[in-house]
């Protein structure tokens, strides 16, 4: 009896383990609050986790409303079962697979005709899911859609799929990498031509491929460095080994270093530029808002201290995604909302790719000096509106800049020149074509990226500051590299990759 718990126990605690559970500890707590035999609680928690994989998942994949069509799809091994409780056919012949086909689309109990549509079943493993998968064309229309959700429901193997969780399959059953399923809800996303090209690219695998061509290059320094573990040099290995490596690994190391240093160039062409509008009250950054949206989205009046809270647009500036703030002007004030504005107002140009400042020729000094509540704000880089030309009484205005426009607002003076060079300064800053796309497609697109590759380069560098007689160490470096390259597609397993480069690897003589 005591052998059977015991082996019960120890099969328990192997299932938590691959349950993920935190620790024996927190199970046999569990344990004792449910006061369960250990077989019972085996019991009670398998069935739940494989029910959840193997769950038949359905939901509209279209936008609800009214259209043409609606396509309702339907993902996991009873899709089939689906299709013979739902799907009515004039012929009687076996289903087809990957072939559309006129039906009836029927509930399931009353067999009541639900709608005239098409029918089609993508046989596991080649669809979205990797699993069945069964599509329902039907008319879209809330009362259809709703009662053929409703009569899915009915079926008793089969529940409503979570956000996301078709994309999640697909991962899970290897059709698509992180960096793919990245570049899938990009793709979705896309609003400008630039951004399309770049999700398709990284959708495709292209810029998983890039990854992976990175990892690669670690793993074969590291298989280099293993082989010295287990060899060494002269005696059954070539010479130079150590040295190779070395060399490899500081090349790899220039090349992720370039992958960094690129002003978030591929971040800027996926989610846009943040740029900050700021300047003292009444400048008229409202009125820029304004005119780039083309349209009185800020509210202007001739009030200083009429913006109070922060104005967020998206748009399009000549191709270029740009996400462009209006902000409270800057000024002290005992008003608690515009106190509370100006503040806000200060972390915009903080958290700001680019700063625009606004400020009134009016309130330029006597030698043309900024006002003093924008001056410390202002730096190289900041890109400068001089707006209310047409008031400028002097016919001579030195301010020097960079980035630097004059315009009137009002009478539209200065306008069409700082549309056109804002536009070229962005892209020059970026290093982007025309059309805002680049010749040379960037690698890092998502935070998330440029986190992973920073931390390889740090693994890599410590690499590198290991000595020849530190082999164990600086491996361990490697490894550590290349799985954080792995991060980025979801990949970290290297030991599939580092045998089959042990394989053709040179050893003996
Ligand atoms: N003469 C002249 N007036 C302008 C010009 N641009 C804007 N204005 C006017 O200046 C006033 C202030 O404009 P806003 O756009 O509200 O200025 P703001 O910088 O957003 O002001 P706050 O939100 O209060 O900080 C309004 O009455 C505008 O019509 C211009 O180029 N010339
Ligand atoms: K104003
Ligand atoms: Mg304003």
């Amino acid at each position: 009896m005591q052998c059977a718990v015991a082996t019960a126990v120890r099969r328990t605690r192997h299932l938590t383990s691959c349950l993920n559970f935190p620790s024996r500890i927190s199970f046999l707590s569990v344990h004792q609050q449910h006061r369960l035999e250990p077989r019972r609680f085996v019991h009670e928690y398998i069935p739940r986790r494989s029910d959840a994989q193997k769950a038949t998942i359905y939901a509209l994949s279209t936008p609800p409303g009214k259209a043409g069509i609606a396509v309702v799809r339907v993902s996991g091994p009873d899709a089939l079962q689906v299709w013979e409780n739902v799907v009515q056919r004039s012929s009687h012949s076996n289903v087809e697979p990957w072939r559309m086909e006129r039906c009836r689309i029927v509930h399931p109990v009353t067999k009541n005709m639900l709608d005239d549509g098409l029918a089609v079943y993508f046989k596991a493993p080649k669809s979205f899911t990797t699993e069945d998968v069964l599509e329902l064309h039907i008319h879209s229309g809330r009362a259809v859609i709703a009662s053929v959700l409703d009569a899915l429901s009915h079926l008793p193997y089969c529940r409503p799929a979570e956000p996301g969780e078709f994309t999640k399959r697909a991962f899970l059953g290897g059709r698509l990498d992180l960096a793919q399923v990245e570049g899938l809800k990009d793709l979705i996303d896309a609003e400008t031509e630039s951004q399309r090209r770049l999700a398709l690219e990284a959708a495709g695998g292209a810029t998983s491929a890039r990854f992976e061509e990175l990892r690669t290059g670690i793993i074969r320094c590291l298989a280099k460095i293993e082989a010295l573990i287990d060899f060494s040099e002269g005696e059954n290995l070539e010479e130079g080994v150590y040295d190779d490596a070395r060399n490899n690994a500081t090349k790899l190391l220039t090349t992720i270093r370039s992958y960094l240093s690129d002003n978030r160039r591929g971040e800027i062409m996926r989610s846009g530029v943040r740029l900050t509008i700021f300047g003292p009250p009444n400048a008229g950054k409202s009125s820029l808002l304004n005119f780039l949206a083309r349209r009185e989205a800020a509210i202007v009046t001739p009030v200083p201290g009429t913006t109070r809270d922060i104005l967020e647009l998206s748009l399009d500036i000549g191709g270029i995604p740009v996400i462009i703030s209006d902000t409270a002007g800057l000024r002290a004030t005992d008003d608690l909302v515009e106190q509370i504005g100006v503040e806000r107002a200060r972390k915009a140009i903080q958290a700001a790719d680019i700063a625009l400042c606004v400020v009134s020729c009016e309130d330029l000094g006597a030698s043309s000096e900024l006002p003093s509540s924008v001056r410390e704000l202002v730096t190289k880089d900041t890109f400068m509106v001089f707006n209310k030309m047409d008031l400028l009484k002097k016919d001579s205005f030195s301010v020097e800049h960079p980035y630097r426009w004059m315009t009137s607002l009002k009478t539209g003076q200065g306008t069409t020149e700082f549309l056109a060079g804002f536009a070229e300064s962005l892209r020059s800053k970026y290093d982007l074509d025309q059309d805002g796309s680049s010749s040379e497609a960037p690698l890092i697109t998502h935070a998330r990226h440029r986190i992973h590759l920073e931390s390889a380069a740090g693994f890599i560098e410590a690499f590198l500051e290991t000595t020849a007689d530190e082999v164990v160490f600086g491996a361990e470096e490697l490894r550590y590299a290349a799985q954080a390259v792995g991060k980025v597609s979801g990949r970290i397993d290297i030991e599939d990759i580092l045998d089959s480069i042990f394989r053709d690897f040179c050893i003996g003589k």
